[in-house]
């Protein structure tokens, strides 16, 4: 029997699942993948070591745990065909955004355990960070497993389901925001003359050492931006410049508009 069963091995999946293996969360053995094209299941367990499985029962079948990490569309066409008729209680955990415990509980079955995570895909490299929620049946040994899990790849907070959309909006989209960021950061190197490679090269490592730096000296972000800035110097006309162009209020707002999306996605029609 496997520990966990994957479904779905897209961009969500494998980070997670690779971040598992790296980081001796799971052992080989106890993988095993199902996702929609079998060849990338069996390229992926020939890499890893892991098992390919043929169809969603066989892996229902062989799997003590679901990590179910397919589209939110495609996450009741999926558990429902995993599901069906199996009586002894699965855990499933999901990492879909604006799929609801209920909703997922309907497409599973009323006797099978929900979790519900939002992960982000910096789990790849163990740099993610992920929330964790209980759904219903969920028992004490079923967190503890899925905290082991995402503990493993990254951080791991504990939220009630209604703070998964602000969870979105702070971290499972936000990967993307910062991306933008930095390439934003580079081009404006470039355009004072340093070379692309050199430009991305000094913003990304900027941003992982400001990071770092937050977490590392437990200092609030406005006290080592002012250990940047000196007075009239080339660090506040720059904070200037980024007061007038709004960007606090565009990342307030960008997280807003995640999360608000999220909550949209959650509604029953969606
Ligand atoms: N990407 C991200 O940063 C994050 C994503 N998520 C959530 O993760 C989930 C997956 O997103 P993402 O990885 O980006 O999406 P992808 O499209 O990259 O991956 C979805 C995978 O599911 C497979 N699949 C679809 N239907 C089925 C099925 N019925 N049975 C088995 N496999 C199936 C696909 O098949 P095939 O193998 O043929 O391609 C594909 O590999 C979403 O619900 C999303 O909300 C959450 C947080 C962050
Ligand atoms: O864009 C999305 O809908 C997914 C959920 C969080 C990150 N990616």
């Amino acid at each position: 029997m496997h520990d966990l069963g994957l479904i779905g091995l897209g961009n969500m999946g494998r980070a997670l699942t690779d971040g598992f293996l790296a980081n001796g969360a799971l052992t080989p053995p106890q993988l095993a993948v199902f996702t929609r094209t079998e060849e990338k299941a069996q390229d992926y367990a020939a890499t890893t070591g892991c098992t390919a499985v043929a169809s969603l029962a066989e892996l229902v079948n062989s799997s003590s745990a679901l990590l179910a990490a397919v589209k939110p569309y495609q996450m009741h066409e999926a558990l429902s065909a995993a599901l069906d008729g199996v009586t002894e209680s699965k855990l499933v955990i999901s990492v879909a955004a604006g799929v609801t415990c209920d909703t997922l509980s309907a497409s599973a079955g009323a006797n099978h355990r929900i979790v519900r995570v939002m992960p982000n895909t910096p789990s790849l490299i163990g740099a993610g960070a992920s929330s964790i929620t209980a759904g219903p049946n969920a028992t004490e040994d079923d967190l503890a497993f899925v905290e082991k899990l995402f503990s493993s790849v990254g951080i791991c907070v504990t939220v009630p389901e209604d703070k998964i959309h602000a969870v979105i909006g702070v971290s499972g989209s936000a990967p993307a925001y910062v991306y933008t960021f930095i390439e934003a950061l580079a081009d404006g190197g470039v355009v004072q003359g340093l070379s692309r490679a050199d430009s991305l090269k000094l913003a990304a490592q900027t941003v992982l050492g400001a990071a770092r730096m937050v977490q590392e000296s437990g200092d609030h972000p406005a006290v080592l931006r002012d250990a940047v800035a000196s007075p009239g110097g080339t660090t506040i006309a720059a904070i200037h410049s980024l007061e007038q162009s709004g960007l606090r209020a565009a990342v307030i707002d960008a997280a807003a508009a995640a999360a608000n999306r999220s909550r949209e996605m959650s509604r029953p029609s969606n």
